[in-house]
């Protein structure tokens, strides 16, 4: 059954529309009177309190259209209606004239000039334009008025005779049979929408909408349980992302950190709208982008997983005493070393020792930043925004000397001493000081407490301990083919010179893992993969020759496989330069 409000304008329409009533079995109807905001508020009502349509009439039943978001059916002034009235008016001596919205006034005027009847007709807009339109026509020596209940409300209060256009029963007949069309399609639309909202609250995802005036008009249910929505239109950041993408009127993606996690958020524009798509940044995952920086420069962790770092050697025993050490204190520790020997493990081990809550581990890639870069990540007040943070600024004597100078500054700038630097760069850092290749007080201000890890070379005694570390690793990944290696084999790998150190060692028990047929890893596949390694490293000054005779893939291969080469089998660095993830290099190799 239908259940549908009836908000009457004025008292004659109540009477019939009760008449009507006991004729119509679908439609349960309750009748009210109410004109305009009276109306409104008793349609608001009558919405909370699960009415399916509300029936109304002229100026009333618009007001109540922009309420509530049920079907409003308006009873229309029919022809029939109009005719009634001005046959009623024609006996009137004064001159008459029509006010009223032009659901009224269009069709009188065209049925006064088929009948050839000198009524005058005007059309209002909104009903405080009555009053004046009429005080004009009164001066003009009109003396009937004919409308709505403003119309002949305003003809009374200044003198005139209104005559209300009142609606007959084949309008409300009409209204009816237009409630029961509504009804059909808005129950239908309805289920549309409980199916889409029950998929939306099915993602994992945190969707939500934003109007043009950055107000939240929907949240699904993921979105409602991670966030206030008032935190999210009070925020800053989230303002600025709205409005560069109404601005581009393009998708936008933005890291923002909220309640404190970091969220990766994609802005679509909508019509008038912006819906945002967010994600959170599970720990441990690499590569977020933020802003315009440079997806691989900056690495976002919220939490980072704890890797043991092995090895008996008196070297490694030393570090893990200065990581101890360390751990306790908030100052900067700077961590030297070749290339993949552990300083960024070491730099994490230092971190999780102080993390108290959920402060980000972020990871400044200084090799692959550019000084655009470190200049938008200083006008976005980033290191101001992650005060409470640790900030990993790697490889840092990659960074050109403008960039020193302004890294300076921040270190210096005085709001951003909470934050918590680590650095990381070659052992020859001093020497790039002595000779003023180096900012001499960048290194002063960070470099006060530091930590060398030799490379695996002179620490010979920890490979075996990484070896098994490794293939226990790579069950996980791989499933569990290899159990362990033979002591000659073993013997090859500790005698090997590890240029790369412990980042080259474990690419190549990767690759050892995957090429083994048996449980054991041989010395003829250590032999040889260490003879191809000290090969390719003399290759890799010539210029190697791309066959472009192949298909694409073959082409692709063999550029994965020069810039592997190039980068010492070392699949991360290897990926880094290609621009694709390690997975993927593999896949490709394959
Ligand atoms: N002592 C160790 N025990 C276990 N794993 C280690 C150890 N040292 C390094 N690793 C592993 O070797 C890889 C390289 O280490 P890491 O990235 O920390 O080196 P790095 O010195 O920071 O390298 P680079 O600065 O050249 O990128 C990582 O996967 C790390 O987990």
């Amino acid at each position: 059954m239908i259940k549908a409000l009836v908000i009457v304008p004025y008292e004659g329409l109540l009477e019939m529309m009760k008449e009507i009533d006991q004729e119509v079995e679908d439609i349960q109807l309750q009748i009210e009177l109410g004109n305009l905001y009276e109306g409104v508020a008793i349609a608001k009502d009558a919405e909370k309190n699960g009415y399916h349509v509300i029936i109304s009439r002229g100026g009333t039943a618009s007001l109540i259209q922009e309420a509530v978001s049920i079907p409003v059916i308006d009873i229309q002034v029919t022809g029939y209606d109009v005719l009634r009235i001005l046959t009623l008016v024609k006996g009137f001596s004064g001159k008459a004239a029509i006010v009223g919205f032009s659901n009224i006034t269009q069709g009188a005027a065209t049925i006064c000039k088929l009948l050839d009847f000198d009524i005058k007709t005007l059309t209002i807009t909104k009903d405080t334009e009555v009053k004046d339109k009429l005080t004009n026509l009164k001066k003009l020596g009109y003396e009937v008025v004919i409308g709505d209940v403003v119309t002949v409300q305003a003809a009374k209060q200044l003198g005139m005779t209104g005559v209300l256009i009142t609606s007959g029963k084949e309008a409300i007949i009409d209204a009816l049979e237009e409630t029961r069309r509504s009804y059909r399609i808005f129950s239908q639309l309805q289920q549309d929408v409980f199916l889409f909202q029950s998929i939306l609250d099915c993602n994992e995802q945190a969707i939500g909408v934003f109007n043009k005036a950055e107000k939240i008009v929907y949240g699904n249910e993921r979105f409602n349980k991670e966030f206030h929505w008032i935190d999210l239109e009070n925020s800053a950041e989230i303002s600025a992302l709205l409005k560069e993408t109404a601005l581009t009127g393009e998708k936008q993606s933005k890291t923002v950190h909220i309640n404190h996690s970091f969220w990766k958020i994609k802005a679509c524009p909508q019509g008038d709208a912006t819906v945002f798509f967010l994600e959170k940044i599970l720990p441990n995952q690499a590569d977020v982008q933020e802003g315009e920086v440079n997806m691989n420069a900056i690495e976002f962790h919220t939490s980072s997983s704890f890797i043991p770092i092995s090895g008996k050697s008196e070297q490694i025993q030393k570090v893990l005493n200065q990581i101890d050490q360390y751990g306790k204190r908030e100052e900067p520790v700077w961590i030297m070393g070749e290339e993949g020997n552990g300083k960024e493990l070491a730099a994490r081990s230092i971190y999780l020792k102080r993390k108290t809550k959920n402060e980000p581990f972020i990871v400044l890639h200084c090799d692959l930043l550019s000084t655009e870069q470190l200049k938008n990540l200083m006008n976005e007040n980033f290191f101001l925004k992650y005060a409470n943070g640790v900030i990993y600024l790697k490889n840092i004597d990659k960074l050109n000397s403008y960039m020193q100078k302004e890294l300076y500054k921040i270190v210096k700038n005085e709001s951003n001493k909470m934050l918590q630097w680590l650095v990381s760069s070659e052992s020859t850092i001093e020497d790039k000081v002595s000779n003023g290749s180096f900012h001499t007080e960048l290194y002063e201000t960070l470099g006060r407490v530091s930590i060398y890890i030799p490379p695996l070379r002179e620490r010979r005694e920890d490979i075996e301990d990484l070896v098994h570390v490794f293939i226990s690793e790579l069950h996980p990944k791989y499933g569990n083919g290899v159990v362990g290696i033979r002591l000659d084999a073993l013997h090859e790998i500790i005698n090997y010179e590890w240029p790369g150190n412990v980042e080259q060692l474990k690419q190549v028990i990767e690759q050892l893992f995957l090429q083994s047929h048996s449980f054991y890893i041989e010395k003829e596949a250590v032999v040889t993969v260490l003879n191809r390694l000290e090969q390719q490293v003399k290759k890799s000054d010539e210029l190697t020759h791309i066959d472009l005779s192949g298909t694409l893939e073959e082409i692709e291969k063999q550029v994965i496989t020069k810039v592997l080469e190039e980068e010492g089998l070392n699949q991360s660095k290897a990926a880094k330069r290609l621009g694709i993830n390690r997975s993927t290099l593999w896949r490709k190799l394959k």
